[in-house]
């Protein structure tokens, strides 16, 4: 997958170089490429906002730099498999199904805006080219898109086969599809490790029992119940299929 990111903030995107994301892209899975937006500026002070037209607050993106940026890296003809990410906090909700969405594209191109957003005209161009996610992280509100992309980028990158290492495989994500049997649609319960005992406090001894049945029920109680507890409106939306009798006896 190739994904470019377009920004005023290049240094912003630096964390991708790290760990899972930047060993994809080393090893040739992911294709990250960030851009500054002010490249596609051709005044003497790179001007990418102006006031906001009908007065207001702030400044508001122009709409030629990131038409310019756009066209540059997605020249007309070439838009196949190419999708544009537009971080906004009035935008669809991003989830997990999203991100599985997302990650069956060939080619992301993210828009992370600053000041107040970019010019309208430019997302309604850009629908008429090819596919485009306006998409919230949350309900709370960023001073900008950078934060969201590398959010966006970590979920869908993880997704892509030979990311994450067989141990760590993502088929049993809180978020993924309860029809998918195992953990999917639950979060995760509680996790320990060694020592048995630490402050006084013991491994659950299920945990260390060897019984790897009993530990796959104890789990799914555990999951079933932190779901119950933190997220009950994810208990409401689980596929009845994909609860077992046991579970239902709960
Ligand atoms: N989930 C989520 C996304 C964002 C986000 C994304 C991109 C931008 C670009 C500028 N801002 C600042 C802004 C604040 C309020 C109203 C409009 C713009 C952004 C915020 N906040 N929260």
């Amino acid at each position: 997958m190739r994904i470019d990111i377009v920004t005023i903030f290049p240094e912003y995107l630096a964390p991708l170089d790290v760990s899972l994301i930047g060993k994809a892209a080393a090893a040739g899975i992911l294709d990250i490429r960030v851009h500054e937006l002010r490249t596609w500026t051709h005044d003497r002070h790179n001007t990418v906002d102006d006031s906001p037209c009908g007065g207001g607050p702030g400044m508001v993106m122009k709409p030629e730099p990131w038409w310019e940026a756009l066209t540059g890296l997605v020249p007309p003809g070439t838009e196949a498999g190419t999708r544009l990410i537009v971080p906004t906090p009035s935008g669809r909700p991003f989830t997990q199904r999203v991100a599985e969405d997302l990650a069956t594209a060939s080619h992301l191109v993210f828009a992370p805006a600053r000041y107040e957003g970019i010019d309208r005209r430019f997302v309604e161009a850009a629908a008429e080219r090819m596919p485009v996610e306006e998409l919230s992280i949350g309900d709370y509100v960023l001073a900008g898109g950078e934060v969201a992309v590398l959010v966006m980028v970590e979920a869908v990158g993880r997704l892509l086969p030979g990311v994450l290492g067989n141990a760590e495989s993502a088929k049993d994500d809180s978020f993924g599809h309860a029809s998918e049997g195992g953990m999917a649609g639950l979060l995760e319960g509680p996790v320990y490790t060694k020592p048995a005992t630490w402050d006084g406090r013991e491994v659950p001894p299920v945990l260390l029992s060897g019984n790897h049945a009993v530990i796959a029920r104890w789990r799914r109680d555990e999951a079933l119940r932190r779901t119950a507890a933190m997220r009950p409106d994810l208990i409401e939306g689980l596929d009845p299929d994909a609860l077992d009798k046991k579970d239902r006896a709960r």
